[in-house]
C-alpha cells in the first residue's frame, strides 16, 4: 500500500520563519507562489528582470527579484523553470547560493533523475510534484480543494526533509487531495509515460483522429468538434468525480455497450506493445537524450508541432465555437 498523507499529517510550522524562493512564475510557479503565500508562508519569486512574468508576479502582489537574489534569500528554493533550462540556471544562478541546511525542491524529477543537476551534499533535495497542471493547482486551491502531489526525498541533509516536503505540499494545497510518497525515479518515469501515452499525446491524438475521421466522412466539422473534443471534458469530469462507474452510470446503455465493444478495437495488443516501447524509451533515458538534443538544436519538433496545431482545422473550428460560449472563459 502506498503511503499517502493528508492535512493532519503535515505541519506548516516547518516553514515558519523560513523564506521559500519560487524560481519561475509560469504554470506551476504562479500556483505555488500564490498558494504558499496565502497559506502564510513568506515567498519570494526569482525571475529574469523585465520579463513578462516579472510584471505578472509583481502585479499579483508578490516580492520579485532576480533568480540569484531569490536563491540567496530562500531557505527553500523551488525550481519551477522549464525542465530544459533548469540545469544551466541552477549552475549559474542557484548553486552558488545554496547554504548548509537549505532545501532544493523540484516539481518533477527529470533533472535529478537524468543527472543534469547534481546538488551539493549539504542541502536537502526533495520533490513536491502536483499531479495536475499548474493553473488547476491554483484554481482548485482557491475553490477550497487541492491537487494531489507526489513527494520524494533525494537527499536528507538536515534530517527534516520529509517534514519540510509535507509542509510545502500542505502550503500549496496538496495535502487536501493526498500526498503520496515515491522516489525521483518512479515520479519521473510515470509522469513522462502518463503525459506521453495517455494524458496529452494519447488523448489529443485520439480526439484529433476522431474529429478527422468524421470530417473526412462528410460530417459537419462543428458536429465533429462537439462530439470528439468539446464533450471530452464533460465525460472526464464524471470520471474525475466518480471513476469510470459514475461516467458509465450517466451515459446511455447504448454508449456503454459501444464503450465495451469498441474501446478494445482501438486500443489493441499492438497499442499496448507500443506503450511498453514508449515506457522502455523513458526508462533507458532515450527520451531524455532526445529531448535534451531537441533543445540544443532550437526545438524544431516543438516548433513544428505548435505550427501544425495552430493551423489545423480542429483548432480553427474549436476557436470559433468557443467564442460563442463565453461562460467557458479562461480562469487564470
Ligand atoms: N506545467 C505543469 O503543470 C507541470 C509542470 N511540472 C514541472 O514543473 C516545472 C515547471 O514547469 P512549468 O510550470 O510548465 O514551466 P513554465 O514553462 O510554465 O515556466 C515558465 C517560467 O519560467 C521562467 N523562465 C524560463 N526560462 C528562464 C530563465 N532562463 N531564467 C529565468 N526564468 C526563466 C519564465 O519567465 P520569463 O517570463 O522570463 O520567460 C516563466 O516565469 C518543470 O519541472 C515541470 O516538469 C510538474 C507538474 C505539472
Ligand atoms: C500531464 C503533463 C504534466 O506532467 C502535468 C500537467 O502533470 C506536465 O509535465 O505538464
Ligand atoms: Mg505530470
Ligand atoms: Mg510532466
Amino acid at each position: 500500500m502506498a503511503n499517502i498523507y493528508y492535512d493532519t499529517d503535515a505541519n506548516l510550522a516547518h516553514l515558519e520563519g523560513k523564506t521559500v524562493a519560487v524560481i519561475g512564475y509560469g504554470s506551476q510557479g504562479h500556483a505555488h507562489a500564490l498558494n504558499a503565500k496565502e497559506s502564510g508562508v513568506r515567498v519570494v519569486v526569482g525571475l529574469r528582470r523585465g520579463s513578462a512574468s516579472w510584471a505578472e508576479a509583481e502585479g499579483a502582489g508578490l516580492e520579485v527579484m532576480e533568480v540569484a537574489d531569490a536563491a540567496r534569500a530562500g531557505d527553500l528554493v523551488m525550481i519551477l523553470l522549464p525542465d530544459e533550462v533548469q540545469a544551466q540556471v541552477y549552475r549559474e544562478q542557484v548553486a552558488p547560493h545554496l547554504e548548509e541546511g537549505d532545501a532544493l525542491l523540484f516539481a518533477h524529477g527529470f533533472n535529478i533523475h537524468f543527472g543534469q543537476i547534481r546538488p551539493p551534499e549539504h542541502v536537502d533535495v526533495f520533490m513536491v510534484a502536483p499531479k495536475g497542471p499548474g493553473h488547476l493547482v491554483r484554481r482548485t486551491f482557491t475553490e477550497g480543494g487541492g491537487v494531489p502531489c507526489l513527494v520524494a526525498i533525494h537527499q536528507d541533509a538536515t534530517g527534516t526533509a520529509k517534514a519540510r516536503a509535507l509542509a510545502y505540499a500542505k502550503a500549496i494545497g496538496g495535502t487536501r487531495g493526498g500526498v503520496l510518497e515515491t522516489t525521483f525515479q518512479e515520479e519521473t518515469e510515470t509522469d513522462l509515460f502518463g503525459e506521453q501515452a495517455v494524458l496529452c499525446g494519447g488523448v489529443t491524438e485520439l480526439m484529433r483522429s476522431g474529429f478527422e475521421t468524421l470530417v473526412a466522412a462528410g460530417y459537419q466539422p462543428e458536429v465533429a468538434y462537439f462530439e470528439c473534443v468539446h464533450e471530452m471534458k464533460l465525460i472526464v469530469d464524471l470520471i474525475y468525480e466518480g471513476g469510470f462507474e459514475r461516467m458509465r452510470h450517466s451515459i446511455s446503455n447504448t454508449a456503454e455497450y459501444g464503450d465495451y465493444v469498441t474501446g478494445p478495437r482501438l486500443v489493441t495488443d499492438e497499442t499496448r506493445a507500443e506503450m511498453k516501447r514508449v515506457l522502455r524509451d523513458i526508462q533507458t533515458g532515450k527520451f531524455a537524450r532526445d529531448f535534451l538534443l531537441e533543445n540544443q538544436v532550437g526545438q524544431p519538433t516543438l516548433n513544428a508541432g505548435r505550427r501544425a496545431t495552430a493551423s489545423s482545422q480542429v483548432a480553427e473550428v474549436g476557436a470559433r465555437l468557443r467564442k460563442m460560449m463565453p461562460f467557458i472563459g479562461r480562469k487564470g
